[in-house]
């Protein structure tokens, strides 16, 4: 089975952070999850989240340090997910490569529907809001 590594992007407003929603006709279609993407075959993870960004959202971000390393096994795929904690710098999203988006409370986002791998990082957004700094 082939290992994937994705990048994703926990982007912090204030208490909200942003969610995106995937394209219908991509895998795991409409679900919701962190933004961002594949990395590339030697691409620094952290510059391949700012592409990612960049390309999904149309929106510059400053990458952090990693907030949550998820390993999860899709049955045809295994993922190795690095999320990342990031900084808003006040551009506008725009739905470029992707459905929607919106900025939700850790607590908001029990409503959505995620793909299976994000579900422990909004647990841990959840059970860490008051220590996260932004
Ligand atoms: N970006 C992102 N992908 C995630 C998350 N959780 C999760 O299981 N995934 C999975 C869905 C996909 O199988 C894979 C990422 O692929 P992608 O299709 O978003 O990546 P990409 O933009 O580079 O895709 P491509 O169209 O260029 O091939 O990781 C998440 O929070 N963010």
């Amino acid at each position: 089975m082939q290992t994937i590594i994705v990048t994703a992007a926990i982007i912090h407003r204030e208490e909200q952070i942003l969610i995106a929603q995937r394209n219908k006709d991509a895998d795991h279609g409409s679900k919701w999850e962190f933004p961002g993407g594949k990395l590339r075959f030697s691409e620094d993870p952290r510059l391949g989240l700012k592409r990612e960004i960049k390309e999904e959202l149309d929106m510059d971000i400053e990458v952090g340090d990693i907030f949550e390393v998820v390993s999860h096994n899709y049955g045809d795929r295994h993922i190795l997910l690095l999320c990342y904690t990031c900084h808003y710098l006040g551009q506008s999203p725009k739905t470029k490569d992707c459905q929607d988006f919106c900025w939700l409370t850790p607590e908001e986002m029990l409503g959505y529907e995620f793909t299976e791998a994000d579900i422990p990082v909004v647990e841990k957004l959840r059970s860490t809001r008051n220590k996260v700094k932004c």
